[in-house]
């Protein structure tokens, strides 16, 4: 039995506090609804290039949460490249539905929608006649930033990518390692803050020394972020070690998308069997945060 006077005070509160339970449920509900948004969709997506007696993208649907961290995986020619250009419209479904923040990016303006989706290639793709600094205003120029924004925001990039500012906001590309200028390449394509990052094997030209450190450098600012990355890679130690989760891909169909531990446990047929048989050993060092 309550105290007499929590009774009288539960008895007086009945509807109140039922209709409080409801309302939290609905909140409940609500917020659930939110935390589940998706960053990006698939829908029955499909790629046929001109003058090809194949799919390049074949009924490709996947649902990939916000703040993932997706590495895309697969051999030569299975479509990595051609599934992450349409999310930012460089590339145009056949048919099918992509939607990027809940929102179908085909009735989207294409150069808005890239400029708020970060894009790292593996040419880097810095422009040669401008200096770091330069290089990284590009967009916050665009987007009309004043100067000591825009100045903050290089220094800032240049020192989560790990090169000073003193010594490299003055540098021209061609002053730089392959290393350094693909870490200018994220430091640009970080500066704006995007909540979505398409990275196109973005180590694929850089030694196993600088690559290791690129991949710890990444796998640091993603986990210091909200943001979902999709990112291409033919390496499969590179996408067990960075992905929360890894999407498998062969002739243009999805295969398997999961944690690299139920990956690895659970491979979902031969062709991703085969994949893991080319890792040599240490597989379960690489998903449980232990480098490789
Ligand atoms: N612009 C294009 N015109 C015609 N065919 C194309 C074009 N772009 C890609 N393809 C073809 O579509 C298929 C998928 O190409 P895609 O570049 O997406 O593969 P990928 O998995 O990224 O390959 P890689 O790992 O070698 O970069 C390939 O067979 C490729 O030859």
């Amino acid at each position: 039995m309550y105290p007499p006077v929590w009774a009288a005070a539960s008895a007086r509160h009945s509807v109140p506090l039922e209709r409080l339970r409801l309302f939290r449920g609905l909140k409940g509900q609500f917020l659930k609804e939110i935390n589940c948004m998706y960053a990006v969709t698939f829908e029955h997506v499909n790629k046929r290039f001109p003058g090809a007696n194949y799919q390049a993208l074949d009924d490709v649907s996947i649902q990939i949460e916000e703040g993932e961290f997706v590495t895309i995986l697969g051999s030569s020619g299975c479509g990595k490249t051609t599934l992450i250009k349409m999310v930012n419209r460089l590339l145009e479904v056949d048919s099918g539905r992509i939607t990027v923040m809940g929102q179908d990016i085909c009735g989207q303006d294409p150069v808005s929608l890239r400029r708020r989706i970060g894009y790292v290639i593996q040419q880097v793709g810095l422009f040669p006649h401008m200096t770091v600094e330069e290089n990284i205003k590009v967009l916050p120029r665009l987007l009309g930033w004043d100067k000591e924004k825009a100045d903050a925001g290089v220094d800032e990039m240049l020192s989560l990518v790990a090169l000073d500012p003193k010594e490299f906001r003055g540098r021209y590309p061609a002053q730089l390692s392959g290393g350094q200028q693909q870490r200018v390449g994220l430091a640009r394509a970080l500066v704006t803050n995007p909540g979505l990052m398409l990275l196109d094997e973005p180590f694929g030209a850089i030694d196993a020394i600088n690559r290791e450190s690129l991949q710890n450098e990444l796998k640091r600012i993603h986990s210091g972020s909200k943001a979902t990355y999709l990112f291409v890679t033919h390496d499969i130690r590179e996408a067990l070690k960075l992905g929360s989760r890894v999407l498998i891909m062969d002739q243009g169909r999805v295969i398997q998308y999961d944690s690299p531990r139920h990956i690895l446990d659970h491979p979902a047929d031969d062709f991703v069997r085969s994949l893991l048989a080319t890792l040599q050993t240490g597989s379960d060092s690489l998903v449980d945060g232990e480098g490789i």
